[in-house]
């Protein structure tokens, strides 16, 4: 006799995007795998945080960060307009809510790159959010590649390393591991994680 289905009716699948935050140790690579993945899919969106940081040669406003002033970083924490802020390596950076949340009803998948003090706190607000740590093969070559992009002093190097202990201990915290030998490895399956695929 053929089996005879006496569950309840399956809820239909849940088909809102969910919220994907990127973390990993700076120079890890998390900037390099984001723009992979958006040239082939720019349909992914990628939040643009606000940063008292000053641009590195080539970073535009508005592109790779919102750069504001302290005082201007001041307002948008007292106002409620960040989902989630931090202070890394001595700035302060932090995700504009509003638009993470409109591009989620409108059924756009949206990705993170942010630390792990801001994935935490993601991890509180929006629980259905899948955090995902990007390592590095070796902490030799996490060296290698913070020192070789070239883009901080040796002092600032030094304080991100400080960092990158903290952040690379936490990384039992995260929902995934996906560790960045291959750029185009990675990419892929943050693109299946994502359903973009
Ligand atoms: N919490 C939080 N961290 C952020 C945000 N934007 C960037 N970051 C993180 O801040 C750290 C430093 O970023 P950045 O100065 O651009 O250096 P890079 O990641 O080494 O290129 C990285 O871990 C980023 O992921 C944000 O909006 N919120
Ligand atoms: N899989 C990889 N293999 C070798 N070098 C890489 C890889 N991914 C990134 N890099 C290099 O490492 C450096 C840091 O990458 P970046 O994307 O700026 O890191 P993050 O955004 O995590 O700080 C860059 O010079 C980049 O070209």
């Amino acid at each position: 006799m053929a089996a005879t289905f006496r569950g309840t009716t399956p809820e239909p699948p849940d088909v809102r995007p969910r919220l994907t935050v990127l973390s990993g140790p700076s120079g890890v690579g998390k900037s390099t795998v984001v723009a992979h993945m958006r040239k082939e899919h720019p349909e992914v969106w990628l939040s643009v945080s606000a940063t008292t940081r000053r641009p590195r040669p080539g970073e535009k406003h508005g592109v790779h960060y919102f750069f504001v002033t302290d005082e201007e970083m001041d307002k948008l924490i007292a106002n409620g307009e960040l989902l989630e802020w931090a202070e890394f390596a001595g700035n302060r950076y932090g995700t504009p809510r509003a638009a993470v949340l409109e591009h989620l009803e409108d059924g756009v998948p949206v990705l993170l790159e942010i630390d792990l003090q801001g994935a935490r706190q993601v991890r509180e607000t929006m629980p259905d959010g899948r955090l995902v740590f990007l390592a590095p093969p070796s902490w030799e070559e996490l060296v290698r590649r913070l020192t070789g992009r070239g883009t901080e002093p040796p002092e600032v190097i030094e304080r991100r390393l400080d960092a990158a202990k903290i952040e690379l201990a936490a990384e039992p915290e995260f929902d995934m591991t996906l560790v960045n030998t291959s750029v185009e490895d990675v990419a892929r399956e943050l693109l299946a994680l994502m359903d973009v695929l």
